[in-house]
């Protein structure tokens, strides 16, 4: 019998390897309590889910200073690292990329939340998010909130 591999072993499979996509991304809480969701716009993909306020990293940011620019391009406010606390992740695998996204939470900010894409927005208790449809990273990061602000 010939193992023409016993040179070159059989590698593991290619499929096992994954595009890693980071993200982050904030809930954005409120006097009452109560943290912003902002809602995809037609023509991204998953359209019409319910998110929270981020992005992708561009190149030599770090986490919080990615969050601050999106949260500055998104909503037209203005915050600061010292404002941004980390809660909980989200590590998911979509069909054609991993997604893993710090979730910070964030009480202070100096502007007024205003949807700078067009997307439409809403205040909402944590006990209140499984009401809206959300993309499937998300799922995971209700419950966390829930504990920290009901
Ligand atoms: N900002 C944000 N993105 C999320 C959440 N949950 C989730 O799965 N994502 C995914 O993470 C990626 C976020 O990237 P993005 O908002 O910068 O990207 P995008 O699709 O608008 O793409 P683009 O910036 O390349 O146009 C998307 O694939 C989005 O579906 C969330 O709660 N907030």
């Amino acid at each position: 019998m010939t193992q023409d591999w016993v040179d070159s072993p059989p590698r593991p499979p290619e499929e096992g390897k994954v595009k890693l996509t980071l993200v982050v991304a904030c809930a954005l809480i409120d006097v009452d309590n109560r943290v912003l969701i902002a809602q995809r716009p037609e023509g991204k993909q998953l359209a019409g889910l319910w998110e929270f306020p981020g992005g992708k990293f561009e190149p030599g940011e770090r986490p919080e200073q990615a969050l601050i620019r999106e949260l500055c391009e998104e909503l037209g406010i203005v915050t600061q690292e010292a404002c941004l606390a980390p809660l909980t992740f989200a590590s998911h695998a979509y069909e054609s990329f991993h997604l893993l996204m710090p979730l910070y939470i964030c009480r202070r900010w100096q502007g007024d939340v205003t949807p700078k894409e067009g997307q439409a927005l809403k205040w909402v208790r944590a006990n209140k998010l499984r009401d809206y449809p959300m993309p499937p990273a998300d799922i995971p990061l209700i419950p966390p909130l829930i504990d920290l602000l009901m």
